[in-house]
């Protein structure tokens, strides 16, 4: 379980999360959607220990933790068979074993022998995306932190990047909190969609199982996000009942 308890930030210029709570159970795919600079970001670093709360707790009980950045942010000197074996190098398994690892997740994500002794420059940026997917999946984390990992792909690259990492939750049953600012990708993705409100982020909406691509799961999320309160009350009404 990772639980934010009470979890207040502070910045030089304010608080950008206050009285925050949420609890990510195993097995779920929560995405938090939000408007750009609402904290989404911060939340992801306070998960994985990069910042601490100003107040409150952050209480990540998972037992390892992977996060994918929104660039792939890859060696770019080493092919990408190497790039996800060096991920295990912490993990004390040896070279050999490493590289099987990571050629199988490789293999799954579609590239072929060829793809995988490339290094990143010589990829595409979808194949570069799979690449920093593959870095985190393989030391098979209890736990995956992903901000924002598609923004900057075309649309039809982020729908197999999408289902890509459906499955891999599913097959797994490992956690993910997914950030991300689009609403389609937040219903098409989610378990539990969580929608934030501008800074200091706040929940304004809390939606489990929906079913995907539904339009009107879309028009509930993209409701909260306009963060209005009269407008949501009359959009969400329906969703309550
Ligand atoms: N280390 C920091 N020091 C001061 N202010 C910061 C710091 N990190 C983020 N901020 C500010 O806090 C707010 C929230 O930032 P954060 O990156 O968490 O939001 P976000 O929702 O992820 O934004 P985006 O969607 O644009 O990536 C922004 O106003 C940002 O400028």
């Amino acid at each position: 379980m990772l639980r934010f308890e009470d979890v207040t930030l502070r910045y030089d210029d304010g608080p950008v999360l206050a009285g925050f709570d949420l609890a990510v159970a195993p097995g779920e795919l929560v995405v938090l959607l939000g408007p750009s600079g609402c904290g989404k970001t911060s939340l992801l670093r306070l998960a994985c220990g990069l910042a601490a709360p100003s107040s409150g707790r952050v209480v990540n009980g998972f037992g390892r933790t992977a996060v994918v950045f929104q660039e792939p942010r890859l060696l770019p000197w080493w092919p990408a068979l190497d790039n996800v074996a060096f991920a295990l190098a912490a993990q004390g398994v040896t070279r050999a074993t490493a590289r099987h690892r990571a050629r199988a997740l490789l293999d799954r994500f579609g590239f072929t022998d060829a793809d995988t002794r490339k290094r990143p420059a010589a990829l595409s940026g979808g194949m570069q995306s799979r690449v920093a997917i593959a870095r985190a999946l393989v030391v098979r984390p209890d736990l995956v932190l992903m901000d924002e990992p598609f923004a900057a792909l075309d649309v039809g690259l982020r729908r197999d990047l999408q289902d890509l990492v459906r499955a891999a939750v599913t097959e797994t049953g490992l956690a993910a909190l997914f950030v991300t600012h689009d609403v389609t990708e937040a219903v098409r993705l989610a378990d539990r969609l969580v929608v934030l409100s501008a800074r200091p982020a706040r929940i304004v909406h809390d939606e489990r199982n929906q079913p995907r691509d539904e339009p009107a799961a879309m028009f509930r999320a993209a409701a909260a996000l306009l963060d209005r309160p009269v407008v949501r009350a009359a959009l969400l009404a329906p969703a309550a009942g």
